[in-house]
């Protein structure tokens, strides 16, 4: 039934109409949008493809494991198709937008425990999935966590997604630089031959420290050094142990999930069955709480761009452009390479 409905999607960019723009990413932007044909509201991420470091089919292969993957926990394509330079990626439109954009806009000192176990069980059931499927998801963090007006959680964007039981160049194109340096597992940044779908355990830590804090740890500086802290230091645990606002079943699950060596982290599996999942409330709960009053996602990211933009000119020093960042980092990373690290 589903399937058919799915079937019907147009692959034209004719049929759709744009609306306003409700997310940006490194090289996609995110609109509301109207499928005409269907008088449905979709969002459409644009993929700018000259923008893109990877090849084409590579990221075909991404949105077609997107189309294809069931999970009420996954955000799943309508379809995509590509117009002119761009790839066209049709998807469900998540109205309350993502978990980063509502504690940007709204809980800047992060989000109650009771959310949070919330939020985070959707994920867990979502990497279950993904992983016993395969798929290592490779970027979970908040800005990936999409909430619908009705509390429903999915996991998104499979940008930089791939699959456990790929071999030849899919494989080594995997030990390239995706992933956000913040969330990133150690054994990612080092570049470690058949790295597997533990190192989206230790994302998934980052990203409970993330909610809790309204920021990942390390995220107030520059991307270089979190590359460094990471890869030198200890996991970011010392502020979130001693912090007397977190429940201890709650530090307990961070602490499992930042454990360096990739193999003493729970599975996905083993780590829902924690306690601190007891906590969990029904989706609605979240259309309760954080998603209460607060204004259309268009609006909210208008404001956040606006602020975003007057950070960054202040900030220029720290941060510089985006490709002089990434240029910074793959020195350290083949630094990293040659074993200083
Ligand atoms: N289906 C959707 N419905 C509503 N908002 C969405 C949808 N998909 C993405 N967004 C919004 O657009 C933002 C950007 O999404 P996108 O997947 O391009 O980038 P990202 O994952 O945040 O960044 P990057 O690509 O740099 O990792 C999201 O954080 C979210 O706020």
């Amino acid at each position: 039934m589903e399937q058919a409905y799915r079937k019907k999607f147009p692959l034209s960019s004719k049929d759709y109409k744009l609306y306003e723009e409700v997310g940006e990413g490194v090289s996609a932007t995110v609109y509301r949008a109207l499928c005409i044909p269907l008088n449905v509201i979709v969002a459409i991420k644009v993929l700018d493809l000259e923008k893109c470091n990877n090849d084409l089919d590579g990221i075909r292969r991404e949105v077609q494991t997107m189309i294809l993957i069931e999970h009420p926990n996954v955000l799943r394509a309508h379809c995509s198709f590509t117009a002119e330079h761009s790839l066209w990626v049709v998807m469900p439109y998540m109205a309350g937008g993502s978990c980063l954009g509502i504690m940007k806009s709204d809980h800047p000192e992060g989000l109650e425990e009771t959310v949070i176990a919330t939020l985070l069980r959707e994920v867990l059931k979502a990497l279950v999935y993904l992983h016993s499927q395969g798929h290592i998801h490779r970027d979970v963090k908040a800005g990936n966590i999409l909430i619908d007006t009705n509390g429903a959680v999915k996991l998104a964007d499979f940008g930089v997604s791939a699959c456990m039981f790929d071999t030849g160049d899919r494989q080594r194109s995997r030990n390239t630089f995706v992933g956000t340096p913040c969330w990133m597992a150690p054994e990612v940044m080092q570049q470690l031959h058949g790295y597997d779908f533990k190192a989206d355990i230790w994302s998934f830590g980052i990203t409970a420290l993330e909610l809790a804090h309204g920021h990942a740890p390390f995220s107030k500086y520059p991307p270089m050094k979190v590359l460094l802290m990471t890869l030198q230091n200890a996991p970011p645990g010392l502020d979130y142990e001693r912090d007397k606002r977190f429940s201890k079943s709650f530090k307990e699950m961070v602490a499992a999930c930042l454990v360096k060596d990739p193999k003493k982290r729970p599975s996905s599996e083993k780590l829902l069955k924690h306690h601190f999942f007891k906590h969990a409330k029904s989706y609605d709960y979240l259309a309760k709480t954080i998603l209460n009053g607060i204004p259309p996602l268009g609006e909210r990211f208008k404001m956040l761009k606006a602020k975003e933009a007057d950070f960054l000119v202040q900030n220029k020093d720290m941060y510089g452009d985006k490709e002089h960042l990434l240029s910074q980092v793959n020195a350290i990373l083949s630094f990293n390479s040659l074993g200083f690290y």
